[in-house]
């Protein structure tokens, strides 16, 4: 078990966000979390990256509290937003510093880059810009390639077909799955494309005002399914 939640709430003020009395993520799953706005899918993501503080209830990431150990921090990795860039730096910049936390060279960097290319689609290396002049999709591939370095076990995404264009939509999709076949990784997806998170995932979490409504294992009339619910 890479994840298991119990019993764990947020509140602000008199309104409680996320409410979750059990959830548990195994090892090699890809799992995609759905839920219109505000159904606190971020806010879980950021107590389950110890981001910030549950009011309520625990974490555990391989039986370990993760507010109370850093271990899962060494196979743990996630993109939640572009506050997770250094806006003032250019891309190689960046991967070169978060290949220095990982104890990669220059070379082992540039080399880990070319796998890339074509999630990349020739928009992001060697273009003389900082960070924060790239598109929001262009940071979004940025922060996804450099979150990967650390080679994860699990996988944290907010959102991530947001902002891409459908190429590189559908190269997430085929990196997500090649990721979990050649490494057993698992992955947490926040996501309001349906088609897609339905795609690439094998169980889907539906969220609403901070409950879990519906845990399903995917079969072919998930879409439907999910389409159904949230036309009504
Ligand atoms: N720091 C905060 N103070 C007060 N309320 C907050 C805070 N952070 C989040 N919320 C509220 O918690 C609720 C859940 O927000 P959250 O961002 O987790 O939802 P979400 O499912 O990720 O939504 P979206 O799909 O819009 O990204 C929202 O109503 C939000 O306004």
């Amino acid at each position: 078990m890479i994840l298991e939640i119990s019993n764990l709430k947020k509140t602000y003020g008199d309104r409680t966000v996320v409410n979750i009395e059990s959830l548990q993520i195994n090892a090699g799953e890809t799992v995609g979390i759905v839920g219109n706005n505000g159904a606190g899918k971020t806010t879980m993501f950021r107590m389950v990256l110890d981001l910030i503080r549950p009011t309520a209830g625990e974490i555990r990431s391989k039986g370990e509290l993760v507010d109370r150990h850093d271990q899962w921090k060494n196979y743990t990795a996630s993109y939640l937003d572009e506050g997770f860039l250094i806006d003032y730096l250019t891309s190689e910049e960046y991967f070169m510093f978060i290949g220095g936390l990982h104890e990669m060279t220059a070379a082992h960097v540039s080399d880990y880059l070319l796998q890339f290319q074509d999630f990349f689609n020739g928009e992001i290396l060697n273009k003389g810009k900082y960070i924060r002049d790239f598109s929001k999709g262009n940071q979004n591939k940025i922060g996804i390639a450099a979150s990967l370095m650390q080679n994860p076990e699990l996988l944290i995404l907010d959102e991530p077909f947001a902002n891409l264009d459908p190429t590189t939509q559908i190269r997430l999709k085929t990196l997500i799955r090649s990721l979990k076949e050649e490494r057993q990784m698992s992955t947490l997806i926040s996501s309001h494309d349906l088609n897609h998170v339905t795609d690439v995932c094998d169980r889907i979490i539906l969220m609403e005002k901070g409950l879990i409504i519906k845990d399903i294992h995917k079969t072919e009339n998930t879409l439907s399914e999910l389409e159904a619910y949230f036309a009504e």
